[in-house]
C-alpha cells in the first residue's frame, strides 16, 4: 500500500490491489523512529496497515525506501523535511520562451536527480512557441532525454501521458512554464486540483508538511512540487559535485590528478573535453557556479 497524502496526523493510503483508500493514523513507535526528519511517514512510502479492534486503521510499519527527496525545513533548522519517497522518475518541465527557463535551474535539479539516482527527463513545453533546440542540444549531449510538449497543439501530451503510466513520477518546474496546463491536458480532474495547490502556494498559504500524490486515470502516480525553493541536497561537498554531472564525470578518470576539480589543474581531461566541444558551455558554467555558491555556504 502506498501513502498518497499526509497531513502530519492523518495519512491516506491507497491499496493498488483493491483500489481502496484508507484513512490511517500512525503507530506511536513509528513517530519516534523518524524524529530526525519532521515527517516520519511521507507520500510515496510503502506501508503495512492494520485494522485495530476499534476499527481504526494504523500504519504499523514502513518498508525500506528506495530513495527520498529532502528539503531543509528552514534556513536555521538542521531538521530536514522529506518531500516524497520511492520516486521512479523526475520530469523537469521547462519552456524556452515566456518564460525562458534558466539552464542553471535545470542543472541544479539534475544534480539532485543524479545524487538520488532518479532518472530525469527534460520536457520542453510550449513547443508551439519555441521547441527549445538550445535545450535539446545541451541536454542530449549531456546524456539526458528531451521531449517536447505543447498544450496548444497537443504535441507530446500522449507520449508524456503514457510515460507517466509507469510508476511514481515527480513533476517540477518554475512558475509559468505550463506545468498545471500539461497535467490538465493529461488528466483534467487532476489538473484542476494541482492548479489550486499552485495558487495557494503562490499566496504563501503553503505549509511544508503538505504533500500529495495524485492518481492519474491512466494508473500513474504524480507528485507536483510547486515550491522548488530549497529542493535538493542537504549536504554536497565540492569534491563530490562533478560526480553528479555525468557528462563531466565521464572524463574524470583520465585527469592527471585523482582529486582534480576540473577548474585549473594541468592534464585535466574534463577541460580537454570541454575544449573539444564534448561538454557544453552551459553545463560547465553551471558546474562552476554551483561550486562557487556552495563553497560560500560551507562551514
Ligand atoms: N503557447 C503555450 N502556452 C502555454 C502552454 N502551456 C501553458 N501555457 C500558458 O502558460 C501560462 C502558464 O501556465 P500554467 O499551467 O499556469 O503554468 P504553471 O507552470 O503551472 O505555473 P504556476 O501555476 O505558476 O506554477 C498560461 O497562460 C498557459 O495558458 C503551451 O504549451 N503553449
Ligand atoms: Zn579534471
Amino acid at each position: 500500500m502506498i501513502v498518497t497524502k499526509s497531513t502530519g496526523s492523518w495519512y491516506t493510503v491507497f491499496d493498488m490491489g483493491s483500489g481502496e483508500e484508507f484513512r490511517c493514523r500512525l503507530r506511536g513507535a513509528l513517530r519516534l523512529e523518524g524524529r530526525r526528519s519532521t515527517n516520519p511517514v511521507v507520500v510515496g512510502d510503502e506501508v503495512v496497515v492494520e485494522k485495530t479492534a476499534e476499527s481504526d486503521y494504523l500504519i504499523t510499519s514502513i518498508l525500506p525506501r528506495k530513495n527520498y527527496l529532502i528539503r531543509r525545513s528552514t534556513n536555521l533548522s538542521r531538521e530536514s523535511h522529506i518531500i516524497a519517497a520511492n520516486i521512479d522518475y523526475i520530469y523537469i518541465i521547462v519552456s524556452a520562451e515566456q518564460p525562458r527557463t534558466n539552464p542553471e535551474f535545470i542543472d541544479r535539479v539534475l544534480v539532485t536527480c543524479e545524487a538520488y539516482k532518479i532518472p530525469a527527463t527534460i520536457v520542453v513545453n510550449k513547443s508551439d512557441i519555441d521547441s527549445g533546440e538550445e535545450f535539446r542540444e545541451i541536454y542530449e549531449l549531456a546524456g539526458y532525454e528531451v521531449i517536447n510538449t505543447s498544450v496548444k497543439t497537443g504535441e507530446g501530451i500522449e507520449e508524456l501521458s503514457s510515460r507517466l503510466r509507469g510508476g511514481l513520477s515527480l513533476l517540477t518546474g518554475n512558475s509559468g512554464v505550463g506545468k498545471s496546463s500539461v497535467i490538465n491536458a493529461i488528466d483534467p480532474s487532476i489538473g484542476a486540483r494541482v492548479g489550486n495547490i499552485s495558487h495557494y502556494h503562490r499566496k504563501g498559504m503553503h505549509t511544508t508538511t503538505f504533500s500529495e500524490i495524485f492518481r492519474l486515470s491512466n494508473g500513474g502516480f504524480i507528485i507536483d512540487t510547486p515550491g522548488i525553493k530549497g529542493f535538493g541536497l542537504v549536504d554536497l561537498d565540492n569534491d563530490e559535485l562533478a560526480r553528479y554531472f555525468p557528462d563531466l564525470s565521464r572524463y574524470a578518470p583520465e585527469c592527471g590528478y585523482y582529486n582534480c576539480t576540473h577548474i585549473h589543474e594541468p592534464d585535466c581531461a574534463v577541460m580537454q573535453a570541454f575544449a573539444e566541444g564534448k561538454i557544453s558551455e552551459s553545463r560547465y558554467e553551471s558546474y562552476l557556479k554551483m561550486l562557487d555558491d556552495d563553497g560560500k555556504h560551507r562551514k
